[in-house]
């Protein structure tokens, strides 16, 4: 730990005074702005009804940005500049939000604005005009115990960045994750500041603060780009939501409450009735489904054999059937399914109306819409541009082995067999879908209709599992908005994942995007890392070795039992790594994770079942998780059971493993009675 100034110095006493004082004007602030009137404008139609609400929305944001968490210090960070460097401000101290005393005056400034950013980027070389820099350190409840200077000029070089980060890394954990302002890397800050555009990309090895990039990154951008973003919004799209509850902290700690957190199932779909095979997850999920679908769908439209005779009064107009064969042609080609229908009995009707004026009339557009609605043109369009919607097509694709075959030449038989129902419900209205059907229906919908893509910026967190068909979907909804895009291959475990950062990119349609890298691991101890890494020559051989940035003494324990002892020593390591502070988590193949914590229950452990409700890891000490939950978590002490089953369990089961060992900040302890996956054995 950093041995801060110790309590009661006088200069300690006067931070306290000043913690004092800001708590107080963030309380003035608040109550300025909960007593401020609410302009409200008279009238009630659409407009200033919309005003009126968007009025009440931003007081309610405005309101709870300035709540005084009671858990969360109002500054991390102190700034002491040359005289003269910022206007009448010698120093500055930094905090998660601004709070100014009323008169106009700053006191705690934000840790986004410019004149904070040294706080994060000066060094001794490259001072930035400050003199020195100061960190403070509080307790859980957010009493300041004492602080650490670092003096950026002089002779006397203090190295205490590196151990005020390690302290902050290796502060216990209890409940969800934590915000890491003030102790933010100069590699990761060139990422959380990056410009709204381009999108950016970040392959990271576990720990190395990806996700908590994703999310200080969206703190920013609300605080540079706010009014831009205001309109089409922040997504924050995550793997499931025992993930999305450890991180919902974050945001709000740092003064963001309106940010959504949702998972991909969740953005894109209903809640899935049918689940898939892995294969067959696969195949729906590659991205040569998006042209099996849009061959599907225009497989409706046929070839005209027929032209229309258009009646008005004792006169007869006739489109040919070439006529309209040709205008289809150019249709095809030129817009979505739906807007091609109406479009067709236009052109139909605007045909007509050329054929009115060569006899001396003179129709105008509302003769063309009474022909493009009359009864001939709308039974042609109806035969040969039929009305579809996306589940009649994905039904009949996945029904019809003809259609299935005729759509999907680039799939191999085998896969065409594998996304085939065995027992196809009778018609599309009583068909049950899987997640990914939903993603392909949602595919369909745009390829009929064009839909609004209107997200500002949307952050995608363990992005190397996505498929290229979801990708696609997220794309779509965030057209002109920019991506942060976060993850690692190594832990892809989906067998659909798209495989490569470039190709996530083209899928996204992201293909500015800049990629950047993250290779020095801040969770997990050099040692831990070392032993996982083992895995990467077989899950990701163009990957580095990451470094972890710590080494924690008996930071890895293996211990192989017989069948018969198994259970004992589980406990026992359990145990163990509760006398420790703060989390520990049991991880386990899913099929063995309940009946293992039913075994520690059984040894008076209490532990949690994560998974069961949502806030296990809020409350528990010790929280049982599945191997396919552990993605994204952490906890102080790990104990992992039986890693050959976690292997056995599914397809990627190595990558799998890969996730599950990089879960502990301090401590890794595996317990085995089967033998351990061979690439771990290597030396
Ligand atoms: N600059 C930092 N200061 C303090 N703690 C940090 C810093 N960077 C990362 N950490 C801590 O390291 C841990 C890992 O961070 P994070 O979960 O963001 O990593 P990740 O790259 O998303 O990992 P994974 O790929 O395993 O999900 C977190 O506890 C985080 O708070």
């Amino acid at each position: 730990m950093v041995e801060l100034i110790p309590a009661e110095t006088p200069e300690l006493e006067a931070e306290r005074a000043f913690l004092t004082e800001a708590h107080a004007a963030l309380a003035r602030m608040y109550q300025d702005v909960l007593h401020r009137e609410i302009p409200v404008i008279g009238g009630e139609d659409n407009d200033e009804r919309f005003t009126n609400e968007s009025n009440a929305l931003a007081h309610k944001q405005r309101t709870q940005a300035l709540v005084d968490l009671p858990d969360v210090p109002l500054f991390f960070g102190r700034l002491d500049y040359e005289a003269g460097t910022i206007e009448e401000l010698d120093r500055i101290y930094i905090g998660r939000r601004h709070v100014h005393d009323g008169l106009g005056a700053p006191l705690v400034i934000d840790w986004r604005a410019p004149v904070s950013v040294p706080f994060y980027r000066a060094t001794r070389s490259d001072r930035q005009r400050v003199l020195l820099r100061r960190r403070y350190g509080f307790s859980d409840a957010a009493e300041l115990t004492g602080f650490e200077d670092e003096p950026l000029i002089g002779t006397e070089a203090a190295d205490v960045a590196d151990a005020f980060l390690r302290a902050e890394i290796e502060r216990p954990r209890t409940g969800p994750m934590r915000d890491i302002v003030a102790t933010i890397q100069p590699e990761q800050d060139d990422l959380v500041r990056a410009p709204l555009h381009p999108s950016i990309c970040v392959q990271g090895a576990p720990g190395t603060g990806k996700t908590a990039v994703g999310l200080h990154r969206v703190a920013y951008l609300l605080y540079t780009e706010r009014e831009r973003l205001s309109r089409g919004g922040v997504v924050i799209v995550g793997p499931n939501r025992s993930f999305l509850s450890y991180i919902r902290k974050v945001l709000p700690a740092l003064g963001e409450v309106d940010v959504r957190q949702i998972t991909i199932d969740e953005l894109i779909t209903q809640p899935a009735a049918a689940s898939d095979e892995p294969e067959t997850a696969r195949v729906k999920g590659d991205a040569r489904m998006a042209h099996v679908l849009r061959r599907a769908l225009w497989s409706y439209v046929g070839t005209p054999t027929a032209g229309i005779l258009y009646s008005k009064g004792s006169r007869r107009y006739r489109v040919h059937d070439y006529e309209v064969v040709d205008i289809v042609s150019a249709l095809r080609e030129s817009t979505r399914y739906a807007p091609g229908r109406n479009a067709l009995a236009q052109r139909i009707a605007h045909a007509v109306l050329v054929l009115m004026e060569r006899r001396g009339e003179s129709p105008d557009d509302r003769v063309q819409n009474a022909v493009a609605r009359s009864k001939p043109v709308k039974e042609l369009v109806d035969a040969v541009w039929p009305r579809v919607v996306p589940e009649q097509v994905l039904h009949r694709l996945f029904s019809d082995a003809d259609f299935l075959a005729q759509s999907a030449d680039d799939l191999t038989p085998d896969e065409r067999a594998a996304v085939l129902w065995r027992k196809p419900s009778r018609s599309w209205k009583s068909a049950t879908w899987s997640a990914a059907d939903a993603v392909l229906l949602d595919e369909l919908d745009d390829l009929i209709e064009r839909r609004a893509g209107s997200l500002g910026h949307l952050v995608l967190d363990e992005a190397q599992d996505l498929s290229a068909m979801q990708l696609r979907a997220l794309g779509r909804r965030c057209r002109t908005g920019s991506a942060t895009v976060l993850g690692d291959v190594a832990q892809a475990t989906t067998p659909w994942a798209a495989g490569s950062w470039d190709r996530v990119l083209d899928h996204l349609e992201k293909t500015d995007a800049v990629v950047a890298e993250l290779d020095r691991g801040f969770r997990v101890p050099a040692q831990i890392i070392d032993f996982a890494a083992k895995l990467l020559p077989e899950i990701a051989p163009t990957l580095g070795v990451p470094s972890g940035v710590r080494t924690v003494a008996e930071a890895l324990t293996v211990v192989q039992t017989d069948e018969l002892s198994f259970l004992d020593t589980l406990v026992a390591a359990c145990r163990a790594a509760l006398t420790g502070e703060g989390s520990v988590a049991l991880i386990a193949a899913d099929e063995q994770v309940s009946g293992l914590r039913d075994a520690l229950a059984a040894a008076g452990l209490q532990p949690a079942l994560l998974g069961e409700t949502e806030e296990e890891m809020d409350t528990a000490r010790l929280v049982c998780v599945p191997a396919t939950l552990a993605k994204g978590l952490e906890f102080d002490a790990v104990v992992v059971a039986e890693p050959a089953r976690i292997v056995s369990a599914e397809p990627r089961g190595l990558h799998r493993l890969y996730v599950v060992l990089t879960r502990a900040v301090t401590r890794l302890h595996i317990v085995h009675a089967t033998p351990l996956p061979a690439a771990l054995n290597q030396r």
